[in-house]
C-alpha cells in the first residue's frame, strides 16, 4: 500500500446511525436551481442543446452578461411546502438542492459574497424556507456545493504562477468560510454533495480537502459526504492511490449505472445522480431535444440501484420561477402510485447476495431478511428463475400489494422456478420470497 497523509479518514461502510438512515433512505430527490434556471437553455432565441446550467459556455455569454441575470432572479412562486409536498408523494426519503452551482450565484445570504439572494429582486432567504419545509415533511436534507466557482475573482483551474498560488489560498478560505456558514445556517442539514472538484487546482489541494472533510465533519458530528469532496496526496479524486474509496460514499455514478451484474460496487455506499432528459439537470424549456427517461425507466434504475447496496438521487430542474414543469410532475406521482405498494423493496434494502437473474432485480430488507423480487421482464414462459445457496428454499411467493401466492417448482440443483399466471403484465411489480433453510 503507498502511505498516505491525505488518504480516507476511514476504511469501510460507516455504521452510524446518520450513515444507516442515509442507507435505508435509498431514494431521494437532486434539484438543481440557479440563474441558469431563468433562461431554460435558450439565448437571444437561439436554443443549445447542451446541459442548461452550463449555458454561459454553450452560448459564449459574458460573465458580466450572465451576472446581470442576478437581477431578474425573482422565484415569486416558489413554495417550499408544495415543493416538500410533491417528493414525499413521491417517496423521496432524501432531498439535495444546489446552494450554488459552478456559476458562483448562491441561493443563501451569504457574508462572504453578494452575488447571492440577498442582491436579487427576491431577497429572502430562500434556502431557509426550503430546508424547513423539506425538514418538516420528514425528508432529510443534503446540500450540493459546487467549489468550482465562475465568478470568484480567485478562482483557478490551475495553478501556474505565485499570484494563482496566492489567489487560490484565498479562494480556499472562501470556500470553508463559505461551508461552515450553510451548517451554521441550517442545522438540520445532514450532509453534503460536493462537485467541481475535478481542476488540477483541487487536485494540487489533497490535504485542505482532507482537512476540510475533517472540520466539517467536526462542526456536525455525523456529517455525511460524497466522494467528490476529496483528492489524496497524489491528486487522486473519489479513490485514493490505493483505491480506497474517499468520502463516505461513491458517487462518480452519474447519468450511469454500474453492470448490474458487477458485485464489488456492494463493498461500498454509493449513489447515482440521474438526469430524466438524456442532459439536462438545470431547467431546459425544450426537453424533446433528447430521450426524455419514462416512469417505468426510472423505476428499474432505483430498483437496479437498491438490489447493488446503493442509492438513487432523480433530479429536477424548476424554471426561475420556482415552478416543475408537468413532465416532472407526472414521473414524481406515477413514482410515488408505484412506491405506494411497493417500497418495501426498496426502503432499507440492500444487496441480497443472490445471482441476478434476466427478469429483473432481488433486494433485502436488512431489518427483516425479507427477501424481494423486482420484475421489469416477465420471460416469455412465465417462469421467474431463483438460484438459491445450497442451504436455502423458497416456502413462499406472494405477489406484494394483492397478495397472491404463486405457484413454485423446485430443481434439484436448489434452482426454482417462481410461476406467473400467463397474463400481461404491464407495469414493473414485486414478489416477496419466505426462505427457510433446506432440511
Ligand atoms: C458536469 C457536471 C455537473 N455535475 C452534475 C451533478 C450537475 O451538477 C452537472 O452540471
Amino acid at each position: 500500500k503507498i502511505k498516505l497523509d491525505y488518504g480516507p479518514l476511514y476504511h469501510g461502510k460507516r455504521q452510524d446511525p446518520a450513515m444507516k438512515k442515509w442507507r435505508e433512505n435509498r431514494f431521494g430527490q437532486f434539484i438543481h436551481w440557479g440563474l441558469y434556471s431563468i433562461p431554460g437553455g435558450v439565448w437571444e432565441g437561439k436554443t443549445y442543446g447542451y446541459a442548461a446550467e452550463f449555458l454561459k459556455a454553450s452560448a459564449g455569454i459574458s460573465t458580466e452578461r450572465w451576472n446581470g441575470l442576478k437581477d431578474e432572479f425573482n422565484p415569486t412562486e416558489f413554495n417550499g411546502k408544495e415543493w416538500a409536498s410533491m417528493a414525499k408523494a413521491m417517496g423521496a426519503k432524501y432531498v439535495c438542492l444546489t446552494t450554488k452551482h459552478h456559476e458562483g450565484f448562491c441561493l443563501w445570504p451569504s457574508k462572504y459574497t453578494e452575488f447571492d439572494i440577498e442582491n436579487t429582486p427576491y431577497q429572502k432567504d430562500l434556502m431557509k424556507e426550503f430546508v424547513d419545509a423539506y425538514s418538516e415533511a420528514g425528508i432529510d436534507v443534503y446540500l450540493y456545493y459546487s467549489v468550482l466557482d465562475w465568478y470568484h475573482p480567485d478562482w483557478r483551474t490551475k495553478l501556474k504562477t505565485m499570484d494563482d498560488v496566492e489567489a487560490f489560498e484565498r479562494f480556499k478560505t472562501f470556500t470553508q468560510n463559505q461551508l461552515v456558514e450553510l451548517l451554521e445556517r441550517y442545522p438540520q442539514v445532514k450532509g453534503l454533495w460536493f462537485d467541481g472538484t475535478w481542476d488540477q487546482c483541487w487536485k494540487d489541494n489533497g490535504k485542505f480537502s482532507y482537512e476540510l472533510e475533517v472540520l466539517l465533519k467536526e462542526k456536525r458530528p455525523g456529517l455525511i459526504v460524497n466522494s467528490r469532496l476529496r483528492a489524496d496526496d497524489f491528486g487522486k479524486r473519489h479513490r485514493d492511490s490505493n483505491g480506497d474509496l474517499m468520502g463516505d460514499f461513491e458517487s462518480g455514478y452519474e447519468r450511469r449505472l454500474p453492470d448490474p451484474r458487477d458485485t464489488s460496487v456492494t463493498k461500498n455506499d454509493w449513489e447515482c445522480c440521474m438526469t430524466i432528459p438524456e442532459n439536462q439537470w438545470g431547467y431546459h424549456k425544450d426537453w424533446t431535444l433528447t430521450h426524455q427517461k419514462n416512469t417505468n425507466e426510472l423505476l428499474e434504475m432505483l430498483a437496479q440501484c437498491s438490489s447493488q447496496g446503493g442509492n438513487f438521487l432523480l433530479n429536477f430542474g424548476p424554471n426561475g420561477k420556482g415552478v416543475f414543469r408537468a413532465e416532472e410532475k407526472r414521473i414524481a406521482r406515477e413514482i410515488g402510485e408505484w412506491m405506494k405498494t411497493n417500497s418495501a423493496a426498496i426502503y432499507g434494502s440492500d444487496y441480497a447476495g443472490l445471482k441476478k437473474q434476466d427478469w429483473g432485480y432481488f433486494t433485502k430488507n436488512t431489518k427483516s431478511g425479507e427477501v424481494y423480487m423486482i420484475v421489469f421482464n416477465v420471460p416469455i414462459s412465465y417462469q421467474l428463475r431463483v438460484e438459491l445457496p445450497k442451504h436455502q428454499t423458497i416456502s413462499k411467493a406472494n405477489m406484494v400489494g394483492i397478495g397472491q401466492e404463486l405457484q413454485l417448482e423446485k430443481f434439484d440443483s436448489n434452482e426454482t422456478f417462481v410461476l406467473l399466471p400467463p397474463k400481461s403484465y404491464t407495469s414493473p411489480f414485486v414478489i416477496r420470497l419466505e426462505l427457510k433453510a433446506n432440511k
